[in-house]
């Protein structure tokens, strides 16, 4: 039988994704042609936010390689759009006048940034966030560019947000309403949101207009409705998204919004159908990939001429791709009247939920701090599940899992559970997966059944499932994580080459491990500077450059853009000299901030950065380090010397500590604490390393954590001696120097690698005695970073002076 044309107008997610159905059912019914006017194959446009973020690079998330279009005979023209469509002659006819005829046309064009119509609008420097081109705009403007301005506080604005700020940069998000993704959140929940993304450094311009763009060529600044304007070297728009409808309106397809279509995606016309964001449905023009995949399924039967349930519409659910933020929503997020709320609002844990019920069904469902139940939730949601027997507990909770868990809240989910929303794949499905077709990866699963191959956020939860599944056999290889998106290599087999292969520099590395980015990206860089210096030692020329932005600086970004400094003060002891050398460079540098840190430091907040050098001499102190993934403070209690309950002499054992250990390079930021009693007012018991007093010795106290993961710490060993504290405390910061992840807090590696585990290593003499070796000679290394910068001319230019960049003037 001859085949038929097919051709495809579009080539991305929802577009390809109905040709991978239609390849399903039908593999030798068409002959297919592909027009994409992006110069790549299909790619995740999801993962955008991944690329910017700096957790993935544009490689990986390429969806279907040029390969496949091959091994599919599939004939695609890239970077060339189709202008035209001639119904009568039932052809379409590209940019470079290439005319293709079709028996049966799908239209895929999705939609395009919406670009606010404000003068100015044009200037370089603006830009949407919808493909590869885009996000390429925003890293190369992050190198040469300090400011940007994104407008918009939707899912879209503030994943872009968040990867300008991993880039560097500071970060304004301007949004017209009173509350971030108003679409999404109910004000509770959006309050929260907000707080969150505050402390990671956004900063919100909330219910404010943009009337205007300024600049000459380039963008300089915003001013808003209101009169007022904030400076900006980027803009991007990311208030909403329009359909790609024009080349279909200009053939006679019937547009709205979206092209019409009815339950089986055809337009108007016959044989021309539309499917994905360029669609419109019963009046809806969806815009997450879900509803569009599900559009794709029934196209897909229709055009290959099988049976198929009609598309009668989706009900959608939403998360946000920002680490840190757990959310998810769906339906109605008000009351009104007819609706009743179940709530959970705790404050103190970061938690609220919200479930509306509308005549014994959910209406609506609004999760923020715990989202574990989302997938069940969505689930009732969806098949309006009568709830009129359950209590408002067992609607809230149900014991198992949805959206994440461990191996054990497997065991307990229901086959049906959702396990991929963007895919529609159920736990059932999986597991039949995992069985009959003997997968053993998270990336096999994928390929089988679509799950995990658009948003990531459930690839958790399957490869719970591969283990629950698999039990001994699940191959905990495959469970390897990549360093990041620039290798396949996970974080111990880059430790192994590089001293295997005896590789000296970031660049050595990323060339003979086969980086796929030239310059790797903001996770590797930093982690392959720590890892090349805690494995060479004193010989690493340290990269400062490779260095997470308040390491370079050796001072801690402020919201504002100014920097803070925290002189160092050992065991948190100071004197009169010192505190009044502080209040005169406060008072000559007019720092808006003096303040009392959490680990007994004084800091001096709201410091522009070309002042630091000149404060910090004339200070005359070293740096505190209140900034770097290094020692921070050791805090002391005062001690035997003048506590009636001090068994042990605190602050001298803190300071030989904090003398010894301070400007060690650690995988994360490393705090401890001496009390010298156990009534252990220095909080001892909560810090990564802390020693407790006790009569005749002291108590050594690991892996304890007072921050975002509250965590006690572990006893390790009592000793008696303070040569002891000091021998044991080597030997154990140099272990976990030389085997924890880069960014890895002790309370996280002591918990994976196991207690027991450093407990066997530091036991033995010799190990303990060749840790303290390694540990010595890296310390003779270092050198005093503030003086450092006083000295040297060179480092005050490049680091700390204005610099002028073509077009305007910003801080490097
Ligand atoms: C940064 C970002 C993050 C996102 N995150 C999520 C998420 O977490 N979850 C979620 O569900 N969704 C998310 N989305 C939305 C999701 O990516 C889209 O819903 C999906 O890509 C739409 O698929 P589509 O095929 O309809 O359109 P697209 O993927 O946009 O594909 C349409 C293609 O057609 C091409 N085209 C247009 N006109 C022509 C023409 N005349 N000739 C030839 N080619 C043409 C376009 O260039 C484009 O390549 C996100 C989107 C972005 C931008
Ligand atoms: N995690 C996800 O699921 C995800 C992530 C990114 C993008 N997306 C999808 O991409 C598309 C685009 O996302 P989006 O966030 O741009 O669209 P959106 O319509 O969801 O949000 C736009 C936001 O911009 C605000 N806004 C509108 N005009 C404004 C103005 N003049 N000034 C300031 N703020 C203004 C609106 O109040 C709204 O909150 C959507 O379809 C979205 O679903 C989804
Ligand atoms: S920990 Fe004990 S010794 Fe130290 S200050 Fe408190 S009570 Fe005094
Ligand atoms: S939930 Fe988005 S890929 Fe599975």
């Amino acid at each position: 039988m001859e085949k038929k044309n097919l051709v495809m107008i579009g080539n991305g997610m929802a577009g390809v994704r109905t040709i991978e159905e239609i390849l399903k059912f039908s593999p030798e019914a068409f002959k297919i042609t592909i027009f994409g006017d992006e110069p790549h194959p299909n790619y995740n446009r999801i993962q955008l936010s991944t690329v910017l973020q700096g957790d993935t690079v544009v490689e990986d998330i390429i969806l279907n390689s040029w390969e496949w279009y091959k091994e599919n005979q599939i004939e695609l023209f890239t970077g060339e759009a189709v202008t035209q469509i001639d119904p009568d002659k039932k052809q379409v006819i590209s940019e470079k006048g290439r005319t293709v005829p079709y028996d049966e046309l799908i239209i895929a064009t999705g939609s395009s940034s919406f670009i606010l119509p404000v003068p100015g609008a044009d200037k370089s420097g603006v830009t949407g966030f919808r493909d590869i081109k885009d996000c390429e705009i925003m890293i190369k403007t992050a190198k040469d560019y300090k400011k940007a301005a994104v407008i918009g506080g939707g899912l879209l604005g503030l994943e872009a947000a968040r990867g300008l700020l991993n880039l560097g940069m500071e970060v304004d998000v301007i949004h017209l309403m009173p509350h971030l993704m108003e679409r999404q959140l109910d004000a509770a929940a959006s309050k929260m949101l907000k707080q969150e993304l505050e402390s990671q450094g956004m900063n919100f311009l909330m219910e404010k207009q943009t009337a205007e763009i300024l600049g000459e060529d380039r963008v300089t600044g915003l001013r808003f409705t209101d009169g007022s304007e904030i400076e900006a070297d980027l803009i991007v728009m990311a208030v909403g998204i329009k359909p790609n409808v024009q080349l279909a309106k200009d053939s006679g397809i019937y547009v709205n919004r979206g092209i019409v279509v009815d339950d089986y995606m055809r337009t108007n016309i016959q044989n021309v159908y539309a499917v994905g964001e360029c669609a419109e449905h019963r009046e809806i023009v969806y815009g997450l990939v879900a509803p569009l995949y599900e559009q794709g399924k029934v196209l897909a039967s229709s055009v290959c001429g099988m049976e198929t349930k009609p598309y009668e519409g989706s009900l959608v659910g939403t998360g946000l791709k920002v680490s840190g933020v757990d959310l998810f929503s769906a339906g109605e997020i008000e009351d009104d009247p007819k609706t009743k709320a179940i709530k959970v609002h705790n404050e103190f844990d970061g938690v609220y939920k919200k479930i509306l019920i509308r005549d014994n069904t959910i209406a609506g469902i609004v999760l923020y701090g715990e989202t574990k139940d989302s997938s069940r939730l969505f689930r009732m949601m969806v098949k309006k599940e009568d709830v009129s027997g359950m209590t408002s507990v067992s609607i809230l909770e149900s014991g198992c899992c949805g959206g994440g868990g461990d191996s054990s809240d497997v065991a307990t989910m229901a086959n049906e559970e959702i396990v991929c929303g963007c895919n529609g794949v159920s736990k059932g499905t999986i597991v039949d997966a995992i069985k009959t077709k003997e997968l053993t990866t998270v990336d096999e699963v994928g390929s089988c059944t679509n799950a995990g191959r658009s948003c990531g956020r459930c690839k958790s939860l399957i490869s719970d499932i591969l283990a629950h599944t698999l039990g001994d056999k699940y191959d905990t290889a495959a469970k390897k994580t990549a360093l990041c998106g620039c290798t396949d290599l996970s974080r111990d087999e880059v430790v192994a080459e590089i001293k295997e292969k005896g590789l000296t520099s970031i660049k050595e590395v990323m060339n003979v491990l086969g980086w796929k980015q030239e310059e790797g990206c903001s996770k590797c860089r930093p982690a392959l500077n720590y890892y090349l210096g805690m494995i060479l030692q004193e010989q690493y020329l340290d990269e400062r450059d490779s260095r997470l932005v308040n390491e370079k600086m050796h001072a801690n970004i402020q919201k504002d853009g100014t920097y803070s400094v925290v002189p160092r003060m050992y065991g948190g002891v100071t004197t009169a000299a010192d505190l009044k050398k502080i209040a005169e460079v406060a008072e000559k540098y007019d720092v808006p901030l003096v303040k009392l840190t959490g680990g007994q430091r004084i800091g001096l907040f709201g410091v522009n950065k070309e002042d630091l050098p000149a404060m910090w001499e004339d200070l005359g102190m070293p740096s505190g380090y209140a900034y770097g993934k290094t020692l921070r403070t050791v805090k002391t209690c005062v001690g035997a010397k003048f506590c009636r309950f001090g068994t042990q002499d605190s602050m001298g054992l803190g300071i030989e500590l904090e003398k010894k250990f301070e400007r060690l390079d650690t995988p994360h930021k490393v705090k401890m604490g001496v009390s010298a009693c156990p009534r252990n007012c220095a909080e001892a018991g909560i810090k990564d390393f802390g020693v407790v007093g006790i009569d005749g010795g002291w108590e050594i106290y690991v892996a304890g954590n007072g921050g975002t993961d509250l965590r006690a710490g572990d006893l390790l060993e009592t000793v008696k001696t303070k040569e002891e504290v000091m021998e044991l405390i080597g030997a154990f910061m140099q272990y976990y120097r030389e085997t924890a992840n880069y960014l890895e807090r002790t309370s996280k590696w002591v918990e994976r690698v196991g207690l027991d585990h450093v407990k066997g290593i530091l036991a033995d003499e010799n190990t303990r005695k060749e840790l303290n070796e390694r540990l010595d000679k890296t310390l003779e290394k270092y050198n005093e970073p503030w003086n450092e910068a006083i000295e040297n001319k060179e480092i005050q230019e490049k680091y700390y002076q204005k610099r002028e960049i073509p077009g305007k003037p910003i801080l490097v």
